[in-house]
């Protein structure tokens, strides 16, 4: 009989036991994953970790999905998210690249110094609405700045409403900082450029100076070493929290209504344009243009919007050509294995 309780501390919920028919609540085994490497990955059960090969009916998993097991350890299906972090893969590559599932929260992070740019950040507000997580703006290095308010001030500029707060990451206290988002059973996610201190936050979270694990290193088909070494960690305190290295090139796609919740203030204003498609170049009665005119809405947002929305258009197209090509190709192997057994059949 699987312990709900010690699931929960895992951040299993309601959301997870309604999708529970009568007959699994007593044979299934859910767990959480927590590690993700290419031909396995590490699970978490009301008892134990264990790894799980990667079967080829599991369908894409990502780190923080819950899964349903037979009490052979078998995979039997994926618990539906309540929220799913998603990428276009980095490079050339024309794919979707899951990031993280199951998220409570993103730390949205990122270092009070020359590395800050706000730009960047209302890039991962946008991916944080798509994916309908809350996001909290955590700045970090405190203790290298005479003005932190300063900076503070910087972020609410974006939006006055936004959740900020101005840490020092190598002090073990900036965990009482966060008390309110790493909530036993809630799960984070960091999210920010290399160096802004992710994992010196994860450490100090951790209250101990433990190296986070690097993922593990496995040979990909071009023999090149691949790894995700994403993880997702109990903390002491409750809460789960999950690194995310390698977000550097982090390109938008099928994230139009993110973008859209991330530029609120736009958006509103662009209710008032004459013209309802109006592109807010020089279009007469442009209200986005007026609020601009008048200093009201920063330059500088306005061409990070249009970046944005640009950068996700053509992602999205791309993606949806790939995808009809996937759907075409499935269709063409199904049709050939119906056609090759009814050969054989004669
Ligand atoms: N003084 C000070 N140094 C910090 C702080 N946060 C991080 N650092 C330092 O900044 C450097 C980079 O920190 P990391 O934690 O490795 O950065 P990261 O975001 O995990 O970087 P990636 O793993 O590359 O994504 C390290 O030398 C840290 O010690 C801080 O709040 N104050
Ligand atoms: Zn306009």
């Amino acid at each position: 009989m699987t312990n709900f309780h010690i699931l929960a501390a895992m951040g299993w919920r309601p959301f997870f036991q309604q999708q529970l028919t009568l007959e699994e609540w007593d044979c299934v085994i859910p767990v959480r994953v927590t590690e993700q490497h290419k031909s396995q990955l590490t699970v978490v059960s009301d008892s134990h970790t264990f790894s799980l090969p990667v079967v080829p009916s599991m369908p894409a998993l990502v780190v923080g999905d819950w899964l349903l097991l037979n009490e052979q350890h078998q995979f039997l299906r994926l618990l539906e998210r309540y929220s799913c972090f998603k990428r276009k893969s980095a490079g050339t590559g024309n794919d979707w690249q899951l990031i993280a599932a199951n998220v409570d929260t993103a730390f949205i992070v990122c270092s009070m110094n020359e590395d800050f740019n706000p730009s960047r950040i209302e890039r991962y507000l946008a991916l944080a609405e798509a994916a309908e997580v809350e996001p909290v703006v955590v700045l970090t290095k405190a203790d290298l700045t005479e003005q932190p308010e300063q900076w503070i001030d910087n972020v609410r500029s974006i939006n006055k409403q936004l959740q900020v707060v101005a840490l020092n990451a190598l002090d073990s206290s900036c965990a009482d900082a966060l008390s309110d988002w790493l909530k036993p059973g809630s799960t984070v996610v960091m999210l920010g450029s290399s160096g802004v201190g992710k994992s010196t936050l994860a450490n100090s979270l951790l209250g101990e100076a433990r190296q986070l694990t690097q993922g593990i290193r496995e040979d990909d088909a071009k023999g090149r070493h691949t790894t995700t070494g994403r993880s997702l960690f109990p903390l002491p305190n409750g809460g789960l929290i999950l690194d995310t290295p390698g977000m550097r090139e982090l390109q938008l796609a099928d994230c139009h209504d993110g973008i859209v919740s991330a530029f609120a203030d736009i958006q509103q204003l662009a209710e008032g344009c004459r013209f309802a498609d109006c592109q807010h170049h020089s279009e007469p009665g442009c209200a986005v243009q007026a609020a601009l005119a008048q200093g009201e809405l920063d330059p500088r947002r306005l061409a990070n919007y249009k970046k944005l929305l640009k950068e996700d258009e053509l992602n999205s197209a791309t993606l949806a050509e790939k995808r009809a090509k996937d759907k075409a190709f499935t269709r063409f192997v199904n049709y050939s294995q119906k056609e090759s057994r009814k050969f054989k059949g004669r």
